[in-house]
């Protein structure tokens, strides 16, 4: 209960947008633990597009419109732009190295400008094409195993290892197939771990006072995951150093060798105790959420096969029955594109944006948001409100063909990388990870649930964790076309 309404009444003396009495916070407290995003998009029907709800000591807005989003990323970008560091990424100093938690500061620009330019540029990508070709041939050899083997493929569980194993592969030079394979698996389990200790609520976040109790033990879970994965990523350091010592040069082009070469470069840009907690940051954000999208979009396929029989005609037409799809080949995939842009306006990884803070008092279309208030967008509203997107609850990929909305930052109906200073820096690589993934999986083969399951009966219900994802995971049979 302190969880929802401390400080209730104080806040509404206050200019700030309206929001839910003490007794609907109290209605809404189960559903606000397990489907936030849905029960804030139903409040905020009632309350407005700029709705206050205090969760313990913090309190929030929540915006749930096109126009309100941009007052917070468009107009306000500057002063929204702080993060509200949770217990569960503050462990080990890890927010003070990490890209999504800095404030806005010079040092955090450093990171960004690092993102940008050496890991997710354009031809940073393009030199990596042949990794991510590999690791989807490894995904489609798994499926393959699986289909002469009669079994169903986890969905998500295989594009989780496709996704880290193009990261990996890509940051560290670490093959899964070859002799770093213990280290390999080992950081996959701590990626995962990681990924689901930092995903339950925690209630010490919003009641301070009860922290140092750590009533749930998430803090102690995520130190010892963090505390291992970090210590791990050292000891590749430690090597990588060492070779370079005794070797004196060595072809070391991936993320790992250029950071290193940037944070001895004397120029403060970046600190080298700080390298494991970017990689780390960069392996977690960068995994779930693209393994979430390419879950969701199939999912949304075999619940409406006809646009998964449309979805191959196109591959089939475009890149042909005997070829592999490659990246070049997505911009001539519109329906393909479509079915992505459909699956993030329905199910996006990271519904609230990742929650921003206000350091200053900040106007939000005549109301006032005070200092130190935390401020959530929920897109997933946005995504399903019903006047900007006709029958919003339905999977209708057809919707974007021939539209120019994007993902980009730039159409605030669809923002499933946020917008403004802090949009994702990952998207170039998530963009052509998803794709390749989901074209691969459904160019290669085809589809049906699993035993007893029809599309009409199977479940599509959503939960938040670290990112949304499907309440029950995904599985399906392959069948070789
Ligand atoms: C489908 C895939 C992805 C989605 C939907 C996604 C979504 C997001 C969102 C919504 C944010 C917060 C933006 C905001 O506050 O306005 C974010 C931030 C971030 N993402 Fe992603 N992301 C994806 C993939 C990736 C990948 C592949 C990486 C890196 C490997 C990555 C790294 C980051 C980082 C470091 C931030 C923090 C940026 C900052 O605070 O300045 N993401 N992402």
């Amino acid at each position: 209960l302190l969880f929802i309404i401390r400080n209730h009444s104080r806040t509404r003396a206050r200019n700030l947008p309206p929001g839910p009495s003490f007794m609907t916070a109290i209605r809404n407290l189960f559903y606000l633990s397990s489907r936030p995003h849905k029960c804030l998009a139903q409040l905020a029907n009632i309350y407005g597009p700029a709705m206050t709800i205090q969760l313990g000591y913090v309190t929030t807005v929540v915006v749930s419109s096109v126009s309100m989003a941009k007052e917070v990323l468009l107009r306000n970008d500057a002063s929204c732009s702080y993060r509200n560091p949770l217990i569960s990424f503050s462990v080990l100093g890890h927010n003070e190295a990490t890209v999504a938690f800095l404030p806005p500061n010079s040092y955090w620009r450093n990171l960004r400008k690092i993102c940008k330019s050496q890991i997710f540029a354009g031809s940073k990508l393009d030199a990596t094409r042949g990794l991510r070709r590999k690791v989807v041939q490894q995904l489609l050899s798994h499926v393959q195993g699986c289909c002469e083997a009669g079994v169903p493929v986890k969905i998500g569980e295989a594009v989780f290892t496709t996704s880290l194993n193009y990261l990996s592969n890509a940051f560290f030079s670490m093959d899964s197939a070859d002799r770093c394979a213990d280290t390999a698996r080992e950081l996959r389990k701590l990626v995962w771990g990681v990924a689901e200790v930092v995903g339950k609520p925690n209630f010490a976040d919003y009641f301070p006072p009860i922290k140092f109790l750590d009533l749930q033990g998430i803090e102690r879970r995520t130190t010892k995951l963090v505390g291992q994965a970090i210590r791990i990523i050292d000891a590749m350091i430690t090597r990588r150093l060492q070779s370079r010592e005794e070797v004196g040069y060595v072809e070391d082009d991936d993320v790992l060798g250029v950071l290193l070469n940037i944070s001895q470069d004397n120029s403060g840009e970046l600190k080298r105790s700080h390298i494991p907690h970017l990689l780390l940051e960069l392996l977690v954000g960068g995994t779930d959420t693209t393994t979430v999208t390419v879950e969701w979009a199939m999912a949304e396929l075999l619940h409406r096969p006809k646009k998964l029989k449309k979805a191959q005609i196109e591959l089939e037409e475009v890149v042909g029955k005997a070829n592999p799809i490659e990246e070049d080949d997505i911009a001539r995939l519109p329906y393909l594109q479509a079915i992505v842009k459909e699956t993030f306006r329905m199910h996006p990884p990271v519904p609230f944006l990742v929650p921003r803070k206000v350091i200053v008092d900040v106007e939000l279309s005549g109301f006032v948001v005070p200092k130190n208030t935390q401020v959530l967008v929920n897109i997933w509203a946005i995504g399903r409100d019903e006047s900007l997107w006709k029958n919003a609850n339905v999977f209708e990929p057809e919707r974007f063909m021939g539209s120019h909305i994007d993902i980009k930052g730039r159409d605030f109906e669809l923002i499933p990388f946020g917008a403004g200073r802090r949009i994702c820096p990952g998207l170039p690589a998530a963009h052509r990870m998803v794709h390749l993934t989901l074209g691969a999986l459904i160019h290669s083969f085809d589809w049906k649930l699993d035993k007893g399951i029809t599309p009409e009966s199977m479940s599509m219900v959503d939960k938040l964790g670290f990112t949304l994802r499907k309440a029950q995971f995904l599985q399906a049979v392959p069948i070789q076309i």
